[in-house]
Formats: structure tokens, sequence, C-alpha cells
């Protein structure tokens, strides 16, 4: 549809071997050949099939080529750009992260019951959720940079009423006002990075942002890890730290540009030219500026601009698959447990023999380095590998390290130690710890622990006794109950978990969990819903498909301690492996493939049916390039090599 060419335009046809060999004689031919034809664009239709068979060679120097134009043309700034705006990332990673260390020694200062811990976490989630979906009219209504400008400010004063405040009233406050921030930055980076990123580096530099997800929910576990041992006051550190990366990238963006192409949009042209010249440094940017326009006013001729915009994207094919795509890909990024999975990630450790309970925030810092160090992985592969093969390759690995993981449970419950003591309550008060004979109905009851000895690695004399309500990493009362002594007297203390000799099955299940998610699954519903979506439906589109992540982020994280009871730990993963397993079937059917292609061009990718299992883009199948000839006013051609003069 976005390919419409004038009349009067000469096309040409030849396959891309063809074209190779005349960008070879021309190499040889030297610079006499590029002068005299400086001033003549041409526009030549190049088709190849797969059954080239000078396809390797071609292969070979096409990517040469390519390497070397891309190398040339792409200025720091568009870095500059992008670092700057994925700060909002790290504020989301960063302010999702730090709550769960500041609620240990919030709810000891403030006396926080669990509704009101609950409530502290969820708040800010189900913020998100709404100004995400919010964030869409803003972004299309006043641009992204506005609104990367009002996420850094709500960062900035939500930090400052958290660290300041005196009640619990007011932390929830501080926690809305975050969230709003966390919705609004989460759906705008992306799309401003993607708007702004050249083709051949747009897919790494939309994963950078993830990247600094991951960096920030890794900072937020060091920074609780250090203030935790600061018990008076260290939660206000915590909370408040983030006002730091918020002032910056406000004060960043009062100089940073407006994406060009939201100005183009909005008909402010001169201003969109000048920026994008200064993002493609020497680069003409005449074809790609056509190119923005021609797309822009093609598709309000084909879709009209009438109408809420939602409505017009469910109503014309292409948005409304785009949308389906982009939504199921969040969807199931939350569905395959990630923030579960991170959240339960100390007490996995733990049960795998690491018995300092005071390590358990270390532990948890360790699981955000893994994450972290993985989704650098993604940077890395995004551009070598592509969107939908990296995708795969994730979701495969996922699910079956969720598989792993609920076998390690399993085979932990199946020999789950028996409870051999029933020491008596001195205070007399009824618990539900003393009607349980095995180990894991104990560590099930989120009321209850296990005190127990070791023989060699067996687990003898243990007793389900209550938790102590103001720590979990003791007993309320009887041997367990005072840290210092049952160490010595070689007691240990398992609470949410049950020590077996196939922890290490769980540990292992969680390690591949994050080594295969984190390079895909975690980055590429983000990246690839940047690039989805035409200019008038992008803001909407993003929206959405963010809305849907924190809906499902929060329905999978309240409802997993109560799938755990009901179904146990290891039913809870395999029901997630099991949606994971949905999700690779949906991806490979729907996900097509959009890497080094114009966001102008992707479009096109839902033109057909949906699901067509990524036959029609794939790289092996046909392939249409469109470059210019002899004056024309077609621009189609900054996929790299096919620049041909
Ligand atoms: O892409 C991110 C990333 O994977 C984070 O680690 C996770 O906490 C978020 O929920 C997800 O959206």
């Amino acid at each position: 549809m976005s390919r419409k060419a004038s009349d009067n335009v000469e096309y040409t046809l030849r396959s891309l071997s063809n074209l190779m060999g005349e960008k070879r004689r021309r190499q040889a031919d030297g610079s006499a050949g590029s002068g005299a034809a400086a001033g003549e664009r041409s526009l030549i239709a190049a088709e190849s099939c797969s059954s080239l068979n000078s396809a390797a060679s071609g292969g070979e120097l096409e990517r040469a080529a390519r390497r070397q134009f891309q190398q040339d043309e792409t200025p720091g700034f568009v870095y500059v750009v992008s670092v700057f705006s994925a700060l909002g990332g790290f504020l989301f990673g960063y302010d999702t992260g730090v709550v769960s260390g500041a609620l240990l020694l919030l709810k000891r200062e403030l006396n926080l019951d669990a509704l009101w811990q609950e409530l502290l976490v969820s708040s800010t989630v189900g913020a998100a959720a709404l100004s995400a979906l919010a964030g869409g009219v803003l972004n299309g209504l006043c641009g992204r940079r506005p609104c990367i400008l009002l996420a850094s400010g709500l960062f900035t004063a939500g930090s400052g009423v958290l660290a300041a405040a005196r009640d619990k009233e007011t932390l929830l406050a501080g926690r809305v006002v975050v969230g709003l921030g966390i919705g609004v930055a989460s759906m705008t980076v992306p799309v401003y990075i993607a708007e702004v990123a050249p083709p051949h580096l747009r897919g790494r530099l939309v994963t950078i942002n993830t990247l600094f997800i991951t960096g920030g929910q890794f900072f937020a576990s060091v920074v609780d890890g250090i203030f935790s041992y600061l018990a008076k006051d260290g939660w206000r550190y915590m909370l408040g730290l983030s006002a730091v990366p918020a002032v910056i990238q406000f004060l960043g963006f009062l100089f940073l540009p407006e994406s060009p192409r939201w100005l183009i949009q909005k008909g402010q042209t001169q201003r969109a030219r000048r920026i994008l010249s200064q993002m493609r440094g020497n680069q003409a940017i005449d074809e790609e500026y056509d190119s923005i326009k021609n797309n822009i006013e093609e598709e309000e001729k084909e879709v009209g601009a009438a109408g809420p915009v939602i409505c017009r994207m469910l109503t014309y094919p292409p948005t409304r698959r785009a949308l389906i795509v982009g939504c199921g890909l969040q969807m199931f990024q939350q569905l395959s447990g990630i923030n579960t999975v991170m959240y339960y990630s100390a007490t996995i450790l733990q049960m795998s023999g690491v018995e300092d309970d005071r390590l358990a925030i270390w532990l948890a810092a360790l699981t955000a380095f893994i994450n972290f160090v993985f989704t650098l992985v993604g940077v890395w592969l995004v551009e070598r590998m592509g969107r939908r093969k990296l995708t795969l390759g994730s979701l495969t690995g996922t699910a079956v390290a969720l598989i792993i993981l609920a076998s390690g449970f399993l085979l932990s419950a199946q020999v789950s130690p028996r409870i051999t003591l029933n020491p008596t309550d001195p205070s007399h008060q009824n618990s539900t710890c003393t009607k349980y004979s095995y180990c894991n109905g104990c560590m099930l009851d989120p009321d209850c622990g296990l005190c127990y000895k070791l023989n060699k690695s067996s687990v003898v004399e243990s007793s389900c006794i209550p938790v102590d309500k103001h720590s979990t990493m003791k007993a309320a009362w009887g041997r367990c109950s005072n840290e210092s002594i049952f160490k010595k007297e070689d007691l240990f203390w398992a609470y949410n978990f049950c020590p077996t000799p196939y922890s290490w099955t769980a540990l292992l299940g969680l390690i591949l969990y994050l080594v295969f998610f984190a390079p895909g699954m975690g980055p590429m519903p983000w990246t690839v819903n940047s690039e989805i979506y035409p200019l008038w439906a992008r803001s909407t589109g993003n929206a959405c498909s963010s809305g849907v992540n924190w809906v499902f982020n929060v329905l999978v994280s309240l409802t997993f301690l109560h799938t755990a009871e009901y179904l146990t730990y290891y039913g809870a993963f395999f029901l997630y492996a099991g949606f994971a397993a949905l999700g690779l079937v949906f991806i490979y059917g729907c996900l097509p493939e959009t890497k080094g292609k114009k966001l102008e061009e992707i479009e096109s990718l839902f033109e057909n049916r949906l699901c067509t299992c990524g036959m029609s883009d794939s790289d092996e199948g046909r392939y249409i390039e469109y470059i210019r000839v002899k004056g024309s006013n077609y621009h189609l051609s900054d996929n790299d090599a096919s620049d041909v003069e």
C-alpha cells in the first residue's frame, strides 16, 4: 500500500546479483562514475529470489557494502539522544526494582501490614498501566519530547515525595506519581528512539532501552543491599536516589530535539529537516524525508483522518494485525513469569544451599545482574539474528528452563522432609503450622517455616513453626527464634522452601531461564512494538501494548502466591511453561521480521493474512528492493546497500 510510485516514474526490475555486479563495476571504475551520477537519482526495483546462485558472494558483498555505508554515516548524536532517552528505561527498572528492599525496612519503621505492602508495590504498576494507555493520546498531541520531559518530571517529583514521606499515605501518593512516570516513559522512549535511529541501528538502539531497564533493576538491588544496613531511614535513600537520573534526563531533554517523524506529521517540515540532518550526519536526508512525508500523505488518503485512532486502527486490517502481534508479544512476555522468577529468585538460590539469610538481598542482586548481562547479549544479537529468530530462540529456551525449574520444585516436593517434632507454642496461640506432616505443606503456608538440623545431608529433628512477624529470617518462638543462637547450635531455618538434594535443579532452571529470557523475550516485545505501527498509529499502538504489558504484570505478580498455594510452586512454574509454549506457537505463526527495514516499509509486512509463519517476509523468500532511477521522486531505498546512484 505504501509503495506507490507516481506514473511517470521509470521502474527497472533487475536481479540483486545484477545490482551487485553493477556495484562492483562501479567500485572498480573509481569515483569517475559516481561524480557523473551525482545529480541523478535512480529507481530500480530489484528482485531477488532465494534461488539466486550468486547469493553467497552477493550476500557477502552486500554486507560489506552495508557495513561501509553505515559506518560512515551514523553521527554520535544519535547515540547521545538514545542514551538520554533510555534513562527513562533505567528509571522504569530502578523504581520497579527498588521497592522490595525498601519494604523490608519500611514495614518495620512504619509498621506496615501485608495490605499496605501490597498497595505500595501494586499502586505503582497499576498507575503505570493507566498512564501508558493515556500516554498514547499525549504522544500524538504534544509529541515525544514533551512526554519524556513529563515522565522525568514525574520521576523527580515522585522520588522527592517518597524520600521526604512521614507516613504511609504520603508514600502511597509518591509511588503513584512514580508509576505515572514509568507508564509514560515505557511507551514513549522506545517510540522516540525508533523514530530517530537509522534503520540498520534501530533494533540495537531500542534494545538498549531494555538494557537500561534491567540495568536499573540491577542498580536498585545493589542500592537496596547497601542501604539495608542503614536500619533507620535507609529506605529514604533507596527511594529518593532515582531523582538523580531523572533530573539529568530532564535537563538533557530541554536541549534535545523532537522526533523528526512526529514533526513532519504535524507539518513542521523545516524543523524536521534540520533535526533529521543532525541525526544523519553527512548522509543525504532527502530520500528519508520524502519517504516519511509521502507515506504520511498516502496513509491519510487510505485510512482517512476522522474518528479516534484506536477505531481506525481496528478497522484497518494492517494496523489491526500489527496491534494483535504487539499486544500478544507483551502479554506472553509477562505470562512467561519473568517478574515472579525475579521475585522468587532469592528463595530459589537459598533452596540450592545458600544458608545465610542475610545474603537474600544480595542474591536478588545477582539475579538482576544475570538478567542485565544477558540483555546485553540481546543488544549484540538483535541486528545479527533479527527479531524473529531471536524471540523464537529465546522463548524456546525460556519454556525449557521453566520446565527444569518446575521439575526442581516437583522433585523437592516429592522428597519433602517429614516433620518429626511438634513443640507446643509457649503462648498457647492457635497456629496452622502444627497441622503439617511434611515440609512441603509447611513451606506453602506463608505463616510458617521449618526449623531443622542436618545429619550429613539429610534433614533431622524438624518442626514447622510460625514465622516471626517482623522478619522471615527466624521463627516466632522456640529453637529457631534467635538467629545468633540457632546458628551456633547447627540449626537451620527454612522459610518458603524445603531443603532437599534436588534443589540444584531449580537453581539450574533459574539460571537458564534468565540466560534465555533476557536477550530475546525481555527486550523484543518493546523493540518490535516500536517498529510495527505506521506513524499515525504508533503512539496509540504502543500505548495499548505497553498497557497490556503492565496489566499482565500486575495480574501475574498478584496471583503468584495464590497460584502457588492452589497449584503448588511446581504447578505454577509448569503453568508459566504452558503459557510460554502457547506464546511460541503465536510468535512462530505471527511475528514477521522487521530487521533492517525502514519504519515506512514495515507496514507492508502486515498487508497479507496475519499468521503466515514468517514466510511472507523471510530474507530467504522473494524480496523486492526499490532504488531510485533518474530524477524520480520515489524514495524507498535507504535500506542501505541499495543506495546505488
Ligand atoms: O522487558 C522488561 C524486562 O525484561 C524486565 O526485567 C521485566 O521486569 C519487565 O517486566 C519487562 O517488561
